[in-house]
């Protein structure tokens, strides 16, 4: 069906980025207009399930609704299968996916996401629409640099899906969200206020009201008072009561009404720092279970200098035996240390260290060399940046037991003028790609350089770009200038967008971060603008998805998938310096010693605590971490084994 309805769109204005989601009448899809660049989501149709006339009618009701707060539809395209609806992409998911994560969110900001729901109803209300099916599912999600905007999806077609399985089986709604009088077939707009209360409930107490099969769920509404836990604050017990009668009059009577009391209330308790547009002092997420657990090494390795950066490339030394690469960087020098896997201990250091430090540019001393800006193992050796050049010291996996060279061999020196140089390697390292910054003083003017190269080995087989590319950077903070190598033929240049200057302070511009993709043959793919600030960019092991801190929410994470388009943030507890992503999850680590692992679904395995700065980190094998920490002058490498840690893993 996705190619099929690629194909279908293949001569309209939309082009297929990715599907998102599979609903009851058809699947969703994220797409782009091709001429503006601008989100889609594409909702598909089947022709069968939805006769014209229904359609049309719900179709003018969805046409109706243009709210801030609701997922506005904004055309209808016919394709050849079916009909689809072209809807407000909303990138941050659903408030379910939110509310499934092993977080907190934090009381203002769930708040916030109800004074959402309750505005975008009371703009429907007004004009006679009542959805008939509020839940987290039916909540979508747009990112905002501080937090999200929930937006009503499903108008029209939550009450037409009504209609449909009335006719068919009688059983309808989602029934943990469902007024009593619903259950008689009956609603009105209160039955929507009344879903919105069994939803705070949820977001304050973390379980709904009532639970079970349908129709003990139904016995429930209908009967049984409702509990409030002593966790609510007593300040929304009456609030809650309200709004969850069961007879439908004694609810609030408006979504605007229960919207004030709503504002009234969080003000009195302190946490409406959303009215006045303030950021909350208290972080957006909190994690729900987080335990610490000594961190605990296998083995350790006296430093003698703090290593700032680790990085791991596994190579096929022997015959049968993988070994893994272990370089570390100390200012200007990199050493090379070598792991083997043992049967009974693990991942063992063969020999410590086998290569000594060297220096890796010429010159007279160590301390007078340009320090190392970043290292990229790759199965020649490992290309080594620094501010002047960029180098290859070459691998010696070929050359088996013969001692290690030290030679540095450059490939590529920086013109003395350029300024803000990056540099990305492919994974396979046959190509790399070099971004810089013309120098000039005028930022309106500023403009980039992107060049491709082709490496030693097989890297001149490959049709690279044969101009480099200028980049107008108006707009960009230069100094935040990142360059990403996505895959093999993919690069993206990322920036921390500077907002255009406003007129007025409640017209500010919000802050974002552009991201450029470009093939490796130099064709621009498209921009995306992140509605986040993020900085310290990198890849994960999951195609297309990237993660960086949170700029503006110090602690948490941002995962960015970019097929299809989603930002997604995972609570962290630490302000992360280091993130590093693993083949079972996520890494995070602190100077002050403490690293957060999580896994793919955001799940927190726990958290291990060490009374020392940790200066890098990596992992050797998918269970070996390798940790380098720095304290008053002393320093080690420690290995840890992660099946022995105590984290929750399995391996
Ligand atoms: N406008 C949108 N922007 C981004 N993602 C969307 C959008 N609309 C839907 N989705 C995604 O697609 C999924 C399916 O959505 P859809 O509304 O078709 O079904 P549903 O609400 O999950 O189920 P049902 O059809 O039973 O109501 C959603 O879970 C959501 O993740």
């Amino acid at each position: 069906m996705s190619s099929y309805l690629g194909t279908e769109l293949k001569h309209s204005k939309y082009r297929l980025l990715g599907l998102v989601g599979q609903g009851q009448f058809g699947r969703v899809f994220c797409a782009v207009h091709r001429r503006t660049g601008k989100l889609v989501a594409l909702k598909s149709l089947e022709r069968q399930r939805f006769p014209t006339h229904k359609f049309l009618r719900e179709l003018r009701i969805l046409l109706s609704l243009q709210h801030p707060n609701i997922v506005t539809c904004q055309a209808l395209e016919q394709t050849a299968s079916g009909r689809c609806l072209v809807m407000d992409y909303c990138e941050g998911g659903t408030l379910r996916s939110l509310m499934m994560e092993d977080v907190y969110l934090n009381r203002s900001q769930s708040l916030k996401l109800v004074a959402d729901i309750l505005a975008g109803l009371e703009h429907a209300h007004q004009r006679g629409v009542v959805h008939c099916d509020i839940k987290p599912e039916n909540i979508l999600l747009s990112v905002t640099p501080t937090g999200w905007i929930a937006r009503i999806s499903d108008f029209g077609i939550a009450r037409l899906s009504q209609e449909l399985n009335e006719q068919d089986a009688g059983n309808t709604g989602s029934p943990a969200y469902m007024a009593p009088e619903r259950f008689y077939g009956q609603y009105s707009l209160t039955s929507d206020l009344y879903a919105v209360g069994i939803l705070l409930f949820e977001l304050l107490a973390g379980y709904r009201p009532f639970s079970g099969t349908p129709t003990e769920l139904m016995s429930a509404h209908l009967n049984r008072p409702v509990q409030i836990p002593d966790t609510i604050p007593a300040i929304w017990h009456s609030f809650l009561l309200t709004a969850l009668q069961k007879l439908s009059a004694r609810r609030f009577r408006s979504a605007k009404e229960m919207l004030a009391a709503l504002q009234l209330i969080a003000t009195t308790e302190g946490s409406g720092s959303w009215l006045d547009r303030q950021m909350s002092d208290h972080p957006l997420l909190q994690p729900i279970s987080v335990f610490t657990l000594p961190l605990r090494s296998q083995h350790q390795e006296f430093l003698e200098a703090p290593l700032t950066k680790l990085a791991a490339q596994p190579v096929q030394l022997q015959a049968a035996t993988p070994s893994t690469y272990l370089y570390g960087v100390a200012e200007s020098q990199i050493s090379l240390r070598i792991f083997e896997p043992d049967a009974t201990a693990g991942l063992v250091l063969k020999s410590t260290p086998i290569l000594a430090d060297f220096p890796v540019a010429k010159p007279q001393t160590v301390t007078t060399h340009p320090p190392i800006q970043a290292v990229f193992p790759r199965s020649q050796g490992c290309f080594v940046m620094t501010q002047r050049s960029i180098g290859l010291i070459p691998s010696l996996a070929s050359t088996d037991q013969t001692p290690l060279k030290s030679d540095f061999q450059p490939i590529l020196e920086f013109a003395p003028n350029l300024q803000n140089i990056s540099v990305a390697i492919e994974p396979a390292g046959r190509w790399m790609a070099i971004l810089t910054v013309d120098p000039t003083t005028d930022p309106a003017t500023a403009m980039g350089t992107l060049q491709f190269q082709a490496l030693p080995g097989d890297g001149s087989r490959f049709w690279l770009a044969p101009h480099p590319i200028k980049i107008p950077l108006k707009g960009y903070q230069i100094s935040s200038l990142q360059l990403l190598v996505l895959d093999n033929s993919h690069v993206a240049v990322i920036a921390e967008s500077i907002p255009p200057a406003s007129q007025t302070a409640q017209d500010k511009a919000t802050p974002g971060t552009i991201v450029k993709v470009f093939t490796r043959r130099g064709t621009a793919v498209g921009t995306l603008n992140l509605p986040v600030l993020g900085s310290k960019f990198v890849l994960t092991l999951i195609p297309d998805q990237l993660m960086a801190v949170d700029r503006q929410n110090l602690n948490s994470v941002l995962l960015i998938d970019l097929k299809p388009y989603r930002i997604s943030r995972l609570g962290v507890e630490i302000v992360p310096d280091e993130l590093v992503a693993t083949p079972w999850g996520y890494l995070f680590s602190n100077q002050q010693g403490t690293i957060v692992a999580l896994d793919r679904e955001g799940r927190h395995l726990g958290k291990l605590q060490t009374d020392l700065p940790i200066t890098a980190l990596t992992w050797v094998s998918p269970h070996s971490l390798l940790i380098a920490t720095w304290h008053a002058s002393q320093g080690h490498l420690h290995t840890v084994d992660l099946r022995e840690s105590g984290l929750d893993l399995l391996f």
